[in-house]
């Protein structure tokens, strides 16, 4: 059809849930998922995972990479108050063009900072252009073969403390091993793995939960 999987799921988000209810939009998007087609949200059954760590970390500065439609954008920052302060980052424009949407229609534009523009450019700028001093946590979500680039680029540019939470999605599918081998091997982070689902299927995933040494 001529409107892309993401605008599908937009209009039907925007017609089935409540302009300004941050659930009923993810209920949504994961009704799509689970009945019509896949889609490449963190999703419900990893999402319960996501939410026990935000909700253990609380953070007040916490960074995404990768936005893709807005849904995990959507379930972290309803779980934060209003003080916190969540930027999400989406190289890619159509999907970031969905997600300000995505994230309009659930009320919650004043609570991301989306920016629209290639990681590796973002990550060097946080602390100049963005304010950041450190980040409270991460959730790595982007293209699976730029995790450990990026990681990287977060402990160069001092974005780390003692104590950061570093959560990262598709360890197992569609896989990020050399992320996983680092994080594990590296000597920098207390790393453990969660095993789940893939959204929206019975297939194993997981999510590896990476608590930064100082
Ligand atoms: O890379 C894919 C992918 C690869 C091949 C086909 C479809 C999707 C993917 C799959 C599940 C995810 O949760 C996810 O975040 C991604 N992603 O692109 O970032
Ligand atoms: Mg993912």
């Amino acid at each position: 059809s001529a409107m892309s999987l993401e605008r599908r799921i937009l209009q039907y988000v925007q017609q089935q849930a409540l302009r300004g209810d941050p659930d009923s939009v993810m209920a949504a998007i994961d009704k799509f998922g689970w009945e019509r087609e896949f889609a490449m949200n963190v999703g419900d059954v990893k999402g319960v995972i996501l939410d026990r760590f935000v909700k253990e970390t609380a953070p007040k500065t916490m960074l995404e990479l990768g936005t893709y439609m807005g849904y995990s954008a959507i379930r972290t920052v309803r779980l934060l108050p209003e003080t916190a302060r969540f930027i999400t980052v989406e190289f890619n424009q159509e999907n970031a063009a969905v997600a300000k949407e995505m994230i309009a229609f659930a009320g919650l534009q004043n609570r991301i900072i989306q920016i629209m523009s290639d990681s590796a450019e973002v990550i060097p700028q946080l602390k100049t252009k963005y304010g950041v001093e450190t980040l409270d946590m991460v959730f790595i979500d982007h293209w699976k073969d730029v995790y450990l680039r990026d990681i990287k680029l977060l402990e160069t540019n001092e974005l780390l403390r003692k104590g950061t939470v570093v959560v990262a999605d598709n360890i197992i599918k569609p896989g990020a091993p050399d992320y996983a081998d680092y994080v594990r091997t590296c000597g920098k982070y207390d790393s453990t793995f969660h095993e789940s689902n893939y959204e929206y299927s019975n297939d194993i995933d997981g999510l590896e939960k990476s608590v930064y040494r100082g």
